[in-house]
């Protein structure tokens, strides 16, 4: 032997997979046990057939709204607690037993909290047998008439089946009965009275699926896994002398009552890849009744206890193997075919789990808290195990599923990871306070039927003929029928037979003492004689009767060949109509899983829909109350607008009344700066108009003291009518200024004859439309203010005259009505030509301009002011002045007694009241003079010292 090859362990071949197979769901169903007397509240309601829903009980807010929190969960279908075990049986278990008996695997376990009712599904009570009970009925239901004789079918250590002749099976019947094993009881009659009742037997149900040209055979074991140990409930005890297989192939070495120790097992492999109990006593029964008597002995090993949630609460997973072995008959239809490869195994494990626990509750203490803490163990590998399958088959992964951490799961492994139908039914118990148990409960049974498991492959037919079991059956009655009908050996001619045979007359004593003993040897001869005569007859009653036999089995035989012609005919047409039923039967298979598939969707549509449902009412609540808000918000904002209206509305006429004043109380202002400036250009005008008459007319009266009294109110213009105009009248003037009474001498120096040279000029100009140039009127020239003088540039400064060439020349303008003061400090302008009225000719040869101007000051001294300007060349030809400063010259006289005298004679002794209030004209050019540029004195007021005049 190759030694590298010794020593490596070969690699173990992968499960079997058939591409291209199969898979369908673990089938989840769910059963609602009643509630129990001492429960109060519920918190399980069946909605429909497929779903449930779980209220959260008192104190279980789980919403954050604060809401109690409903779940709903779907399954292949919910069982009410009105269900019945067969209803239940019906359901859930029929199609695994039919499966069996079909030769494929099934699973079916319970699963549940404590106290929800696993065993009571699984095992049910007297008159109320639950699926275990019924499972086995149906099968002895259906198998029955196909039962190969005891120890046909034999279990070998390695979970394999061999099948013996039927003579080496009477020998192995008689080899046991010799060591006298009890034999387990085939009847009802002998059952344990406590079980009698666990199943009628109406309700057995029946498969069609048996094949009749096949002999079956079942075994049966049960195992419990107790604190993740495996232990064989039918191993042999004191009470019980089942002998266990592992001493020698199901041979007993222990004929006594001794008592074994109960041993754990270990899980083993097989060739097939199935996990097995290794050395797990199989016991072969031939009835239901045998087999849960079987069963029920194990059940009475079971380990349960008595907590405070169920009084037998079970500490252990039970697991209940029913071993169905099938084999074909041979061609003749008369024995089982002795071939082990032509044996097919399937097997059904009725698993009850223990129930999940919390030892709080069941107030578990010691041994109890270590079985709780395995049992939740093992419970936790399952649904681990349940996970990563399902995340492997969703998501493509392939992440190890850990079946080995737990035994359970370990054993179970080759259902989940090779093929098979598993289901699943989900106990649960409506009392709320297993409220929160059951939650995780529906949690992984939802999940679980997420899994997927192959389905398995049909078992290949054998090449014999099928109907052969009925054809040989049928063959033999035939034969007697036809034995009788030709008179040929009959039972009774059987027994002729047999009696001639037996009747055969005695030898007589033979014994010769005597050489001449005449007696015996002729008596000896006559008995010989007499046996040959009834042998001769035998002979030829035998060789008739072959005679005969022989040529009915040759009418028999031609019959045969062509009833087999016949059938072979018929078998033709029925293997094309077994083809047909088989595309006929997959394509059921498919549309009925689609039809599942389609259940599912529609129960998870539903459910989905359901959540939409509530979402939706939900959202319209919400929508609602915020359409509400909105509606308040909304009349709340028009409110406001109304106020805020009525507010703006308010605010807006106060302030357009306070507008109105204060553009009347500035229109006013402007009003008086305005009539103030027309006041001085009149002022000025006068002047300049009563230049050339003598004596000076009294200075007007201060508007500000005369306006009141003397001219109406000044009128605020309304929008129509347009800018304020100007007074067109001048302002009146003080009593004494018009009588004439005052006679002060005048110091005022009319110009308009200095300019009245370009008057014609300025006219003809006027009448050749030349708008917007400035005429040099005598009003024009002294009214620093008039507006419309100024609006276009007076002056082309190309025909100013240098100033460089021969130095400046002055008109020096002094009025004829100048007085002579006598002062020393007299102005002296070097090459000024001096006239009394200035000539446009006078002015034309000039370029700068003064007129020295005398009037009464307000302390009543005479002020000589020197009035400056340039002289222009106008557009039209003309000369015209432009003022450029004003300088003010002023002398004290020192004779006045008393006050300040005034300068100009002929002034009222007493003076006018109106004197000291009105400005006069040589205060204001004082005040015009100190001015500069710049200067904030307001809009009335001109800036002599600026030339250039902007635009109104
Ligand atoms: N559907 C049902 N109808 C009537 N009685 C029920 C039903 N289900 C359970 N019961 C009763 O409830 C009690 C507890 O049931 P059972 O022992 O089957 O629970 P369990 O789930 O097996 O508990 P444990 O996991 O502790 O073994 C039993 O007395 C049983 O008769």
């Amino acid at each position: 032997m190759n030694r590298q090859q010794k020593g490596r362990t070969p690699r173990r071949p992968p499960p079997k997979k058939f591409p291209g197979s199969q898979s369908d769901p673990v089938g989840v169903y769910c059963r609602v046990r009643p509630l129990g007397q001492d429960d109060k509240e519920c918190c399980i309601e069946v909605i429909s057939s497929s779903t449930i829903q779980l209220h959260a009980p008192e104190g279980f807010k789980t919403n954050r709204n604060g809401e109690y929190k409903e779940t709903q969960y779907s399954f292949k279908k919910v069982f009410g607690v009105s269900i019945s075990q067969t209803d239940l049986f019906e359901h859930v278990a029929k199609p695994l037993v039919d499966d069996l008996i079909s030769g494929k695997n099934g699973l079916l376990f319970t699963y549940g909290v404590t106290g929800s009712g696993k065993t009571f599904t699984m095992t049910g009570s007297p008159g109320e047998g639950g699926l275990l009970p019924r499972s086995l009925y149906m099968i002895f239901n259906s198998i029955s008439p196909y039962q190969a004789k005891r120890y046909v079918f034999k279990t070998d250590d390695k979970n394999g089946m061999e099948v013996q002749s039927e003579v080496e099976a009477l020998l192995e019947r008689q080899r046991r009965d010799h060591v006298s094993i009890p034999k387990t009881p085939s009847s009802r009659q002998k059952l344990d009275p406590e079980i009698a009742d666990m199943i009628k037997t109406e309700d057995a149900y029946q498969t069609e699926g048996v094949d009749e040209d096949s002999s079956y055979c079942v075994f049966v074991s049960y195992v419990e896994i107790y604190n993740n140990y495996i232990y064989d409930l039918l191993e042999e005890t004191q009470d019980d002398v089942i002998k266990p297989k592992w001493n020698g192939g199901g041979t007993p070495v222990h004929p006594s009552t001794e008592s074994i120790a109960p041993q754990s097992r270990s899980l083993r492999e097989d060739q097939n890849h199935n996990m097995y109990v290794a050395g797990c006593m199989e016991v072969e029964v031939k009835s239901a009744e045998e087999a849960f008597q079987v069963f029920w002995r194990g059940q009475k090993k079971r380990k349960v206890a008595n907590t405070r949630l169920n009084r037998e609460s079970s500490r252990s997973h039970s697991v209940f193997i029913i071993k169905l072995a099938q084999a074909p008959l041979d061609a003749e239809g008369d024995n089982v075919l002795q071939d082990k490869n032509q044996v097919t195994v399937s097997q059904l494990c009725l698993v009850d789990l223990a129930g999940s626990e919390r030892t709080g509750r069941t107030g578990a203490e010691g041994t109890r808290v270590r079985e709780a803490g395995n049992i939740n163990q093992s419970l936790l590998t399952l649904r681990t195990c349940i996970e990563i399958l399902r995340e492997n088959q969703m998501c493509g992964t392939s992440k190890m599923v850990p079946y080995r951490d737990s035994k359970i799961t370990h054993l179970f492994k080759n259902y989940f990871d090779g093929e098979g139908k598993v289901r699943m039914v989900v106990c649960v118990n409506p009392n709320a306070d297993d409220y929160e148990e059951t939650l995780l409960v529906m949690r992984f049974a939802e999940m679980t039927q997420e899994v997927e498991v192959a389905r398995p492959v049909e078992r290949p037919i054998c090449g014999f003929t099928p109907g052969r079991r009925h054809r040989n059956q049928a063959f033999k009655e035939e034969l007697t029928r036809k034995l009788v009908e030709r008179g040929g050996p009959i039972d009774t001619d059987f027994h002729v037979l047999t009696n001639l045979v037996q009747s055969l007359p005695p030898l007589p004593s033979s014994e010769v003492t005597d050489p001449h003993d005449d007696i015996t040897l002729p008596r000896l001869i006559e008995a010989l004689e007499n046996r040959q005569r009834i042998r001769q007859t035998i002979v030829d009653e035998y060789n008739r009767k072959a005679d005969m036999i022989r040529s009915m089995i040759q009418h028999i035989d031609s019959n045969m060949v062509s009833t087999e012609n016949i059938l072979q005919e018929q078998n033709v047409k029925l293997l094309e109509k077994d083809q047909l039923i088989q595309s006929g039967k997959m394509e059921i298979e498919r549309l009925e899983k689609k039809i599942k598939t389609q259940e599912y969707k529609i129960d998870v549509l539903q459910k989905t829909t359901k959540n939409y449902e509530d979402d939706k009412r939900s959202m319209q609540q919400e929508l609602e109350t915020r359409e509400q808000r909105l509606h308040r918000e909304l009349s709340e904002k028009r409110r406001m607008e109304q106020r805020m209206q009525g507010m703006v509305t308010d605010t807006q006429h106060k302030w357009e009344k306070e507008c109105d004043r204060r553009v009347n109380a500035m229109q006013l202002t402007m009003q008086n700066k305005l009539w103030v400036k027309d006041e001085k250009l009149k002022q000025l005008k006068a002047i300049v108009t009563e230049s050339k008459t003598p004596g000076r007319p009294d200075p007007p009266p201060r508007q500000t003291h005369t306006a009141p009294q003397s001219q109406p109110r000044w009128q605020r213009p309304s929008r129509e009518e347009g800018p304020p105009k100007r007074s067109a009248s001048p302002s009146p003037l003080p009593q004494g200024a018009q009588d004439g009474s005052e006679s002060y001498p005048s110091s005022s120096t009319s110009i308009r004859s200095c300019i009245s040279a370009d008057s014609t000029a300025s006219r003809a100009r006027r009448k050749n439309g030349e708008e917007g140039v400035c005429f040099p009127s005598p009003t024009k020239v002294l009214g620093l203010n008039e507006r419309s003088c100024w609006t276009s540039t007076p002056v082309r400064p190309l025909h100013r005259r240098s100033r460089s060439a021969g130095g400046e020349k002055w008109v020096d303008h002094k009025p004829a009505s100048n007085l002579d003061l006598g002062t020393v400090l007299q102005p002296l302008i070097p090459n000024a030509i001096h006239v009394s009225t200035p000539s446009e000719k006078t002015l034309a040869k000039c370029d700068r301009y003064v007129l020295t101007h005398q009037e009464v000051a307000s302390d009543g001294e005479i002020e000589t002011k020197l009035i400056k300007g340039d002289v222009m060349k106008t557009r039209g030809g003309g000369q015209s002045v432009q003022f450029t400063d004003i300088e003010t010259l002023k002398q004290a006289l020192t004779n006045a007694p008393g006050r300040k005298r005034r300068s100009s004679e002929g002034a009222p002794a007493t003076g006018n009241q109106n004197d000291g209030a009105w400005t006069d004209v040589e205060t204001r050019c004082s005040r015009a003079v100190e001015m500069r540029a710049g200067s904030k004195a307001g809009p009335g007021y001109e800036q002599h010292a600026v030339i250039k005049r902007r635009k109104p």
